[in-house]
């Protein structure tokens, strides 16, 4: 299923005035693509993220995810959205220090209120490349190995859209390469809509299109 932006706005609070953090967004990303979304510090990529999530309302606009308008949606049937049909990874793995790789993952069932799938969460490890670090834990794993937990259990819940913001910051040139190369894979291969947010201009080869944020605008549109 894809994601669609469509003409969204997003406007904070700032003191007496208000701060246009996204002027008129569009974004289209089919199904099985992945597109890169660079641009300078503070110029909204996680503001886009952010509003492509359904963490944040934005003043105008539309977000569909597949066919569903998430602006349409109640609180209570977005958080379901999120949890059900959206994948987030975030800069930093947030994993927790006492479980093992496969248990970070069971959490997310918990979180759904479904049964425990310790097969599933194992076949995912296996699909990033940790069959052999199943049972370790955060500390017992390189960075780049926290990140592919992060990644595996964003796609727990088989999401549709995969929202990923900077990966790669905290690796080297080398396993932030294979991070954008494991996410494109990922993509293909479960026919994600994936936004990535980065920094890092070198892997961007691997996109299907690179879209430039600037002062909340994104080129092309
Ligand atoms: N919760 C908030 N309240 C008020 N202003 C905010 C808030 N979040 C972000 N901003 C402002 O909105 C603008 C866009 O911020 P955003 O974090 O989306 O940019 P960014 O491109 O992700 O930056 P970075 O690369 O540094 O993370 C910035 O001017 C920022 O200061």
């Amino acid at each position: 299923m894809s994601l669609t932006l469509t003409d969204v706005r997003l406007v904070y609070p700032d003191g007496d005035r208000e701060l246009v953090a996204l002027d008129e967004v569009s974004l289209h990303v089919p199904d099985g693509t992945l597109t890169a979304v660079v641009g300078p510090s503070g110029s909204g990529k996680s503001s886009l993220l952010a509003v492509a999530a359904t963490l944040v309302r934005p003043r105008a606009g539309r977000i569909l995810v597949g066919d569903t308008d998430a602006g349409a949606l109640s609180d209570a049937a977005r958080t379901r959205l999120r949890l059900n049909r959206v994948g987030i990874v975030f800069q930093q793995p947030n994993l927790l220090p006492s479980l093992t790789a496969v248990e970070q993952l069971q959490v997310t069932d918990r979180m759904r209120g479904g049964a425990s799938r310790p097969d599933h969460a194992e076949r995912l490890l296996a699909t990033v490349g940790l069959k052999d670090r199943l049972r370790s834990r955060p500390h017992q794993l390189s960075g780049g190995e926290r990140q592919r937990v992060n990644i595996a259990r964003a796609l727990m819940g088989a999401p549709e859209v995969l929202l990923v913001d900077e990966p790669t910051s905290a690796l080297d040139e080398h396993r932030g390469a294979q991070i954008v190369d494991l996410l494109a894979d990922l993509t293909r291969h479960h026919g994600l809509a994936t936004v990535l947010v980065t920094h890092d201009s070198r892997h961007l080869d691997r996109a299907d299109r690179v879209a430039t944020m600037h002062d909340g605008r994104l080129t092309p549109p």
